[in-house]
């Protein structure tokens, strides 16, 4: 993995984590797999579907709370278990819950935030494997709101998230009006069991 120039923050990234036959076989098989469903989002006091599909997935003691809301995990899939297990092989870290997220096309998006919420810890580490349309990731100073770094995330790749990056960092990826093609991303995280 290559680290990247990030003050304060350890990321690393992986263009090719899975070789390109690989991540196709991969993005199939989480397509099929994974019970995506539109996710509510209360925006300025009104419900409205957030811009892509999503699936909690993780033990069921990962329970999370985002926004006010209680998000039970659903069971592992095959594939989304055997990348976990991959991960940990790799990584050497225990996840235990997935977010999965799939941007139908480039209208699909994810705004500006930081994964900091309580039941990560203090310094969340976090793994995000990327699958399908090549999509612009960005990161930007949670103090100054000034842009940070672009990362054009590969079909295949992984990026880690370690110390800092979510402390001194938010992150989304825009809308980009010209891709036609699906994305799948995951994020595993561990959940502190209460
Ligand atoms: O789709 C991505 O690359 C980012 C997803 C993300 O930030 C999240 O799930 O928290
Ligand atoms: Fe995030």
């Amino acid at each position: 993995m290559d680290r990247l120039d990030l003050p304060g923050a350890d990321l690393r990234y992986d263009a090719q984590a899975y070789p390109p036959a690989q991540a196709d076989a991969l993005f199939a098989a989480l397509l099929a797999e994974i019970p995506w469903q539109p996710h509510r989002l209360r925006l300025f006091g009104r419900d409205v579907d957030a811009p892509r599909l999503s699936c909690w997935i993780g033990d069921a003691q990962a329970v999370y709370t985002y926004s006010g809301t209680r998000f039970e995990p659903r069971p592992w899939t095959p594939t989304v278990a055997a990348l976990r297990d991959d991960l940990r092989r790799r990584l050497g870290a225990h996840f235990n819950s997935v977010l999965a997220n799939l941007y139908r096309d480039g209208r699909d998006s994810m705004g500006w935030h930081s994964d900091d919420e309580s039941e990560l810890g203090r310094e969340p580490l976090i793994a995000s494997l990327s699958f399908g349309a090549v999509r612009t990731f960005r990161l930007r100073s949670r103090a100054t709101r000034e842009a940070a770094l672009s990362i054009e995330l590969e079909h295949g790749s992984a990026l880690v998230m370690a110390a800092g990056t979510q402390r001194h960092y938010q992150h989304a990826l825009p809308r980009r009006a010209r891709v036609a093609a699906p994305r799948i991303n995951l994020t595993f995280r561990r959940i502190a069991s209460v």
